[in-house]
């Protein structure tokens, strides 16, 4: 108990049923580590938004969850968040929100947050309903980054953002851990996670596929190409995934003892796995 105390968030048996019977999350543990980038990736529809609303406390769920050790009501002054809806401010122009901010938002920083609304530049007398969805996430992110916080939990940060916006926001949220604090994010773009993120959490349809460092990834896991043929000599055995590509099966093991014979039988060395072809696996292995 002591011990989870230390962690930033400690997800235990999180389920969520939404009323019309989805099966959104269905029972997964999390454990994010303090002053860390963790990942949550998964493809449409895993769960991911599910599981940040459930951590929110934005939705009722079944499981326990803490965050630095306790209910989050306890604790809302230490995060900042960027919901998944990104409708809230309606109406407002952008200056009228960010008075709402500077009211309402805990620790707000407004000379930081104006210096990111002028980077992302985004018109501060216009109405943020007639944004596009890129500067919408420009807007959130520059009220949220700009609160001083100890957590930040951000679903999809970088949405609709151009691929050089897109690279600063990768940096400014990698600064927050230099900083010493922590972050939770949810992504589904691949590369991005690689870049930034120390811990990942695959996730697919409502279940934890696989949870790690992600330089672990490539030290446990390798990948072989083998002959067709080669596959009658591996019936009944239990690999951690196959895949059927042309002229070839693909086995991802994670057990050492099988890397040699799956070696002599591609009659290549296995290769370590990025982190796109280890999610090629997971979510489309079969
Ligand atoms: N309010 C809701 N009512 C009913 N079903 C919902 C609701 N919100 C989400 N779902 C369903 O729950 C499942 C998980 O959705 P969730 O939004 O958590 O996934 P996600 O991983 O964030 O997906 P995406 O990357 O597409 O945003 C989906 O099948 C979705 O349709």
């Amino acid at each position: 108990m002591e011990r989870e105390e230390m962690k930033v968030i400690t997800v235990r048996n999180l389920k969520k049923t939404y009323r019309n019977g989805v099966e959104a999350v269905k029972g997964i543990d999390l454990d994010i580590e303090p002053h860390e980038v963790c990942a949550l990736l998964g493809p449409n529809g895993a769960g991911k938004t599910t599981t940040l609303k459930s951590i929110l406390g934005f939705i009722n769920y079944e499981g326990e969850i803490k965050v630095f050790g306790k209910p989050i009501d306890e604790v809302r002054d230490r995060i900042s968040f960027v919901p998944a809806e990104r409708s809230f401010y309606g109406y407002m122009t952008l200056s009228k929100a960010m008075k709402f901010c500077e009211r309402f938002l805990p620790n707000f920083d407004s000379k930081k947050s104006l210096e990111m609304i002028k980077h992302f530049r985004l018109p501060m007398d216009k109405k943020i309903a007639g944004f596009s969805s890129g500067m919408k996430t420009g807007v959130y992110l520059s009220f949220t980054l700009a609160q001083e916080a100890d957590l930040y939990i951000l679903d999809e940060p970088t949405w609709g953002l151009d691929p050089i916006m897109r690279d600063d926001v990768l940096e400014m949220i990698r600064e927050k851990v230099i900083q010493g604090k922590s972050v939770l994010y949810t992504s589904h773009i691949i590369s991005e996670v690689e870049k930034i993120s120390d811990r990942i959490y695959i996730i697919d349809k409502g279940k934890i596929r696989y949870s790690g460092a992600l330089d672990g990834l490539k030290e446990q896991f390798r990948i072989f190409y083998l002959p067709i043929e080669a596959m009658k000599k591996l019936d009944n055995r239990d690999f951690s995934s196959l895949r059927k590509v042309p002229n070839r099966i693909v086995v991802l093991s994670k057990d050492p003892e099988e890397w040699e014979e799956l070696e002599n039988l591609s009659e290549m060395e296995g290769t370590a796995p990025n982190l796109e072809e280890f999610f090629q696996f997971l979510i489309r292995g079969e």
